[in-house]
């Protein structure tokens, strides 16, 4: 550990650098929370939102959404904005007006609070004191001020004043595989770092009136946050346990497909735009994005030469267990068809899903955690994928130890 003091001559001493960790990195707490304000079953939903934003006279609207809600492989989603907020603020679905503000009030404690409590599950999981979290990565879409809800989550929890803290904004549904990607370089390169991770999305700074463009984000998107703790070892005391190791990690933009997914600030919040493309393009780049991040990248260094090769045969993907960002019905579907994948590959995924909707960075968490529930059946083996703007694919390798 370095320490900065005063030599015999009276000048500082230098930071003594931390060794690295022996690594590899390794989740050491899984949680998650929902906000409790709104449960909304996926079957009302429809009328619900054409009732609250004043749109029942959309009536081929309605149906549509209606349709998209049915096929959308989800029972039920959470969210933070009741009935009540938006009777108090009509410029919530009134596109005329400007609304960034009131969602940035109501997002500036909603996000961290809920972080918070996903962090204290994976603290308490963890089984140490938070004043021993060394790194803190926070993402959201919902961060619009500086300081932001990174600061406040520390606060919240107490972390102690030298925490490192790193804020992902706009990152989208691929911000839980970027800040889980950052965090295990974070703990492999500083040896004794504890490192948490927290994933906090709120629908309402993008929540409008239905209208042609946005149905299908309408139909699929809810309110969740995820924290995951990641350290490396050696884990000396014996009482911090790995539940999976990330072993590599890899993240890949698909060329020229900017068009395809983005989030614009505006006056009236953030304007999500979905191509109609995006589960093809998954489809199409998720093979190769597998074989980068399983034959270890372009580096030499890396370990690649200890994964396995799930290449070497047909049907090998199978031999491994799933942690896919589960974006829509769809995207997963296309997944299990590339890959050949058993029915119950993504089962996880599937789950989370239809529990809770696409929470975007944050559901990644949420899988991670149906996993671990699973764990006694999993493959040695995993893999991790998250998709967001860009597009953007995160791709983890991951290991179960026995
Ligand atoms: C939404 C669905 C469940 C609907 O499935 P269905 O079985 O009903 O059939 P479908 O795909 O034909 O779609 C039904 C109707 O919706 C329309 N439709 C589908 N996707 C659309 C899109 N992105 N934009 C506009 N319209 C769209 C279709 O044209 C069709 O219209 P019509 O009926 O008029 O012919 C599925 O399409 C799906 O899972 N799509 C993927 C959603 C997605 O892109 N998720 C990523 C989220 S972003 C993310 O996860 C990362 C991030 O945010 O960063």
């Amino acid at each position: 550990m370095g320490s900065c003091g005063t030599n015999s001559n009276g000048h500082g001493t230098a930071e003594v650098p931390r060794p690295h960790a022996q690594g590899p990195a390794a989740m050491l707490g899984i949680g998650t929370a929902n906000p409790t304000g709104v449960l909304m079953p996926q079957d009302v939903f429809p009328d619900t939102l054409f009732r609250v934003t004043n749109s029942d006279h959309l009536t081929d609207l309605k149906q549509k959404l209606t349709r998209i809600c049915g096929n959308a492989g989800i029972d039920k989603r959470h969210f933070h904005l009741t009935e009540e907020a938006l009777a108090a603020h009509p410029e919530l679905f009134d596109p005329e007006l400007l609304s960034l503000d009131t969602r940035v009030d109501m997002t500036v404690d909603a996000v961290p609070k809920l972080a918070q409590c996903a962090a204290a599950k994976a603290i308490a999981e963890w089984g140490r004191p938070a004043t021993e979290i060394t790194h803190l990565v926070f993402t959201t879409y919902s961060a619009c001020g500086a300081p932001s809800a990174d600061l406040r989550l520390a606060t919240l929890l107490g972390l102690r004043p030298t925490v490192s803290r790193t804020m992902l904004s706009l990152h989208g549904c691929y911000g839980g595989g970027r800040a889980l990607g950052l965090a295990k370089e974070l703990a492999e390169n500083n040896r004794g770092a504890r490192v948490l991770v927290a994933c906090s999305e709120t629908t309402l700074v993008c929540f409008g009136a239905p209208d042609g463009g946005n149905l299908v984000g309408h139909a699929i998107f809810g309110d969740g946050a995820g924290a995951v703790i990641v350290g490396a070892g050696p884990f000396l005391d014996g009482e911090q346990r790995p539940i999976f190791e990330m072993v590599h990690a890899t993240q890949t933009t698909v060329p020229k497909t900017e068009h395809a997914l983005g989030m614009q600030v505006s006056g009236g919040g953030i304007d999500f735009h979905l191509s109609i493309q995006v589960p093809t393009l998954i489809g199409h780049n998720v093979q190769g994005c597998l074989i980068h991040a399983f034959c270890g990248g372009d580096d030499d260094d890396n370990g690649g030469a200890h994964l396995p090769s799930p290449l070497s045969g047909n049907g090998k993907w199978n031999d491994l267990f799933w942690a896919v960002h589960p974006g829509g019905r769809l995207i997963l579907d296309n997944i299990d068809k590339v890959l050949k994948l058993e029915p119950e590959k993504l089962a996880a995924s599937r789950r989370v899903l239809r529990e809770y909707g696409n929470m975007s960075g944050a559901t990644i968490v949420f899988v991670l955690d149906e996993l671990r529930r699973r764990r006694s059946l999993l493959p040695e083996w995993g893999a991790m994928l998250a998709f967001g703007p860009g597009v953007t694919i995160e791709t983890m390798v991951l290991r179960c130890p026995r």
